[in-house]
């Protein structure tokens, strides 16, 4: 069954994008957001198909250390109770560049780039976008600390200019997936940080679990989705939701998707907003969420 979700359009006024925003993520926390030029996601998507179409040898060269850089087929498990086998994909992780004097947690290490020679204009293209990304969704992070009855400057760019946002651009290989044997594009989940902005190619694939049933998530061309990640859903003491979703490639073609992740600074303390009740979460620092997490996904999670 397909699920249509609303659209919001950031050209219409703060309120009127609050309410549509409200009204999504006290459903299941999904919704489509219009405003970003074609020629700029097309562009980012034409981008990293060149750079998936890389030589194995020199992806590889590239592979995640400490955070950035490249993840090959089958290097996460998003799910690892129900998956027979690691997520048919492959990722290009790359966040905003790290400063010496920053004074951040190394959770996250610097980014990998392919060489300008390998692929011209590439890294300057994906700088740009990873920062039209972070802007846009700092935005819609306004947006939704108003919906929840707080100031406008509460989620701003003081919250979340930190080095753990993250573009992780994803290749979901030729490979049909079969749900009932355990094999996926993207085992489900639910994200981590505070939202997620996600571009894809078009191709059908991203599910999400409401209600108990699993329903194709439908996004308008042209628009970008937006889910909400479970730290808003404690932040927001459960008024909005970080639903599990996952990707069912039962087309078995190639599939690309260009998700943006939105967190907070390394050192950031999440705690219910005092508009939310009484707290239904102890407190976290965003770091820790995170690195429990990657924990629990990560290679290590491949073993079984
Ligand atoms: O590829 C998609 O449509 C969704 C990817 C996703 O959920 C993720 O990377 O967290
Ligand atoms: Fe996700």
């Amino acid at each position: 069954m397909e699920l249509e979700i609303p659209i919001v359009d950031l050209d219409q006024s703060f309120e009127e994008c609050a309410k549509v925003v409200k009204h999504a993520c006290e459903r299941h926390g999904f919704f489509a957001i219009k405003g970003i030029p074609e020629e700029i996601t097309s562009g980012a998507l034409d981008h990293m198909k060149r750079f998936f179409a890389l030589s194995e040898e020199e992806k590889r060269s590239l592979t995640v250390d400490d955070g950035h850089g490249y993840i090959p087929y089958g290097g996460q498990k998003l799910d690892p109770k129900h998956q027979t086998k690691g997520d048919t994909k492959e990722i290009f992780a790359v966040g905003p560049e790290k400063t010496a004097d920053s004074g951040e947690a190394l959770l996250f290490g610097s980014n990998k780039w392919p060489t300008d020679e390998q692929l011209p204009g590439f890294r300057k293209f994906i700088e740009e976008y990873c920062k039209l990304m972070h802007e846009t969704s700092v935005r819609l992070s306004e947006i939704i600390g108003y919906s929840l009855g707080m100031p406008t400057d509460y989620f701003n760019h003081k919250v979340f200019d930190g080095s753990l946002s993250c573009l992780r651009p994803i290749h979901y290989f030729p490979e049909k997936s079969d749900p009932e044997q355990g094999i996926f594009g993207a085992g489900a989940h639910s994200d981590w940080g505070m939202i997620t902005l996600l571009y894809t190619d078009g191709q059908p694939g991203l599910q999400i679990l409401v209600d108990g049933q699993w329903l194709d998530v439908k996004e308008p061309r042209g628009t970008l989705i937006c889910n909400i990640g479970d730290m808003l859903e404690r932040w927001s003491n459960n008024k909005y939701k970080s639903t599990r979703h996952r990707v069912a490639n039962m087309k078995g073609v190639d599939r690309f998707a260009i998700p943006y992740f939105l967190n907070p600074k390394p050192n950031w303390v999440i705690a219910t907003l005092p508009t939310c009740g009484t707290p239904k979460y102890r407190d976290i620092k965003c770091e820790d969420y995170i690195a429990s997490m990657i924990e629990a996904t990560g290679p290590d999670s491949i073993a079984s």
